[in-house]
């Protein structure tokens, strides 16, 4: 069993920007974001496309004593092909070595309805066989620059993209090289995907490398659904939330991972509109359930 040393907690600065709809949250500075990442008692965070070069980050990050886990990278293999992504794909390594992060999420964009005004709950692309292998050999190659810059590739299922249900990752993980893809496992999108969050955990375990606590409001996950709404639609509709604000049991998957000798990060990501759900007081929210709920199951 892994001792509970071996997790870094962090939380995304998605509750206080996003970079699906970068109008919002835009009076929150990096600056702001960070200093309240350090009130809530985080570790670290992921970088959002509006941090700023490394050299700047990096010094507002030492003043606060707080590290980067990793960074989003939305991947074209089967749109552009593997060269024009590994290109993209390795100026964006560079930065993360710089910022002395630990790992590169992915997530295949192609096809993707992620960002767009149609229904996600029913509009998901399907990838073809040929589609599959293109993707599968260009991500062992993605993987191969990431470890060259010290950084592990996880592999983000998202909901609206070709990989976003359990039996699409069982096929991703089936066609990539373990060495060099990992898998970032997140509750929140599992969960509206397949109603369910536990058989993608514990299918998949050895694969892990990186984590997102998401949680989900099932009431307003229904009426997004019964509506037909899009994925920006439904986060904006507050379908996220923090841990301890949804149905999701954090205490069983954390109970979980530790069982099983995970070591990596933790990050708390719960995408909402910053007008309606204060950031600082949602990071709060979520510490609160983690010291007396998930953490406190396991501290005698
Ligand atoms: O990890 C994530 C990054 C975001 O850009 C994405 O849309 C969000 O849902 C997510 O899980
Ligand atoms: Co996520």
């Amino acid at each position: 069993m892994a001792t509970q040393s071996a997790i870094k907690w962090g939380i995304a600065p998605i509750g206080w920007r996003n970079d699906d709809i970068p109008e919002i949250g835009k009076n929150n500075n990096l600056q702001q974001i960070l200093s309240d990442i350090v009130v809530a008692k985080f570790e670290g965070t992921e970088v959002g496309g509006f941090f700023p070069e490394p050299e700047v980050l990096n010094k507002e990050l030492k003043l606060r004593n707080l590290r980067i886990a990793g960074k989003w990278f939305s991947s074209y293999i089967i749109r552009d092909g593997i060269e024009q992504a590994l290109r993209d794909f390795t100026e964006h390594c560079a930065y993360l070595k710089a910022v002395n992060a630990d790992v590169a999420v992915v997530s295949e964009q192609t096809y993707s309805v992620q960002g767009t005004d149609k229904n996600v709950f029913k509009e998901k692309p399907e990838f073809t066989g040929a589609e599959w292998k293109r993707l599968c050999e260009g991500l062992n190659t993605l993987g191969e620059a990431a470890n060259k810059y010290g950084l592990k590739l996880v592999y983000h299922h998202h909901m609206g993209t070709g990989v976003q249900t359990k039996e699409e990752v069982d096929r991703l993980m089936a066609g990539t090289n373990p060495k060099l893809v990992h898998l970032l496992y997140d509750t929140g999108h599992i969960f509206v995907s397949d109603g369910d969050y536990l058989s993608l955990l514990e299918a998949h375990i050895e694969r892990i490398a990186h984590v997102h606590f998401k949680d989900v409001r099932p009431e307003v996950l229904d009426d997004c659904r019964a509506e037909g709404k899009s994925f920006l639609q439904s986060f904006l509709a507050g379908m996220f939330t923090v841990p301890g604000d949804g149905l999701i049991d954090f205490v069983e998957v954390y109970s979980f991972l530790i069982q099983n000798d995970y070591q990596g990060w933790i990050v708390i990501e719960a995408e909402q509109d910053p007008e309606v759900a204060n950031p600082l007081e949602y990071a709060l929210i979520a510490r609160g359930y983690l010291d007396s709920c998930v953490l406190k199951a396991f501290t005698k």
